[in-house]
C-alpha cells in the first residue's frame, strides 16, 4: 500500500496495561465512525481462547510472534482503523517501526498511584501479572515506561474519565488533519 494521507491512517493506543487503550480505542471509533480492533481480541479469536491460556499452551514467544505478524500487517495493509495493542507489543522493535512509521501513535499515559487502583479489575487476565506481588508490579511498570517513549503524541489520563480522554484524542486528531488538509471534501 502506498503511503497514506494524514487522515486514512491507522490510528494506534500504546501503554502500560489497564491503562484504558481497549476502552478508549473504542470509543475514539465510534466518534470517528471507524472500526476498532484489539490486538488481544483479534490473536484471542483465532486461536479461540483467551490470553491467559494461550501463554499457557503455547508460551509467550508464539504469542509475540503472533502478535508482531498480525500488528505488522495492519500497518501496511489496513487504512481507518482504530488500533489498541497489547502492553507489551513496543517491546518488540518492528512492532514499534510499524506503528511510527505507518499510523498515528497515541500513548495512554497513566501514573503509578492512578494504575494500582485498576489493578483488581484487571489481574484475573493479563499473564504477566500473574504470581507478582506489589513490587513486581512496580518494578515492571518502571520497565515498560521506556518503550513507550516513543509516539507521535501523549495523553495523561490521570484525571480524565473515559469520555474525556477519547474527546482529547480526536480533538488532536482534528486539529493536525486541518492542519494539512483543511478542505478534504473538495479535493
Ligand atoms: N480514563 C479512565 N478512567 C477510569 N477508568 C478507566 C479509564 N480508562 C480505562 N478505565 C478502566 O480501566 C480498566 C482497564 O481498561 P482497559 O482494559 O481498556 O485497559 P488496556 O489498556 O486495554 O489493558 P491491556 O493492555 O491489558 O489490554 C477497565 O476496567 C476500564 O473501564
Ligand atoms: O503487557 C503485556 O506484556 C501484555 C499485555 C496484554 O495486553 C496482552 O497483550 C498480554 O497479556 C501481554
Ligand atoms: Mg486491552
Amino acid at each position: 500500500m502506498k503511503d497514506l494521507a494524514l487522515r486514512e491512517k491507522n490510528i494506534v493506543l500504546i501503554g502500560f496495561m489497564g491503562v484504558g487503550k481497549t476502552t478508549i480505542g473504542k470509543e475514539v471509533a465510534k466518534r470517528l465512525y471507524r472500526d476498532f480492533l484489539d490486538i488481544d481480541e483479534v490473536i484471542e479469536k483465532e486461536y479461540g481462547m483467551p490470553t491467559r491460556q494461550i501463554f499457557e499452551n503455547f508460551g509467550e514467544k508464539e504469542f509475540r510472534q503472533k502478535e508482531k505478524d498480525t500488528i505488522v500487517d495492519l500497518c501496511h495493509n489496513q487504512r481507518l482503523k482504530v488500533i489498541s495493542v497489547g502492553g507489551g507489543a513496543f517491546l518488540q522493535e518492528e512492532i514499534k517501526e510499524a506503528c511510527l512509521s505507518k499510523c498515528i501513535v497515541f500513548f495512554l499515559d497513566l501514573s503509578w498511584d492512578a494504575w494500582q487502583d485498576r489493578i483488581s479489575s484487571i489481574i484475573d487476565s493479563r499473564p504477566v501479572l500473574q504470581g507478582k506481588n506489589r513490587e513486581d508490579m512496580r518494578h515492571l511498570f518502571d520497565q515498560r515506561q521506556p518503550i513507550y517513549k516513543d509516539h507521535h503524541y501523549k495523553v495523561t489520563t490521570d484525571n480524565l474519565n473515559v469520555n474525556e480522554v477519547a474527546d482529547f484524542i480526536v480533538d488532536r486528531l482534528k486539529t493536525a488533519w486541518n492542519k494539512v488538509d483543511p478542505n478534504p471534501e473538495q479535493q
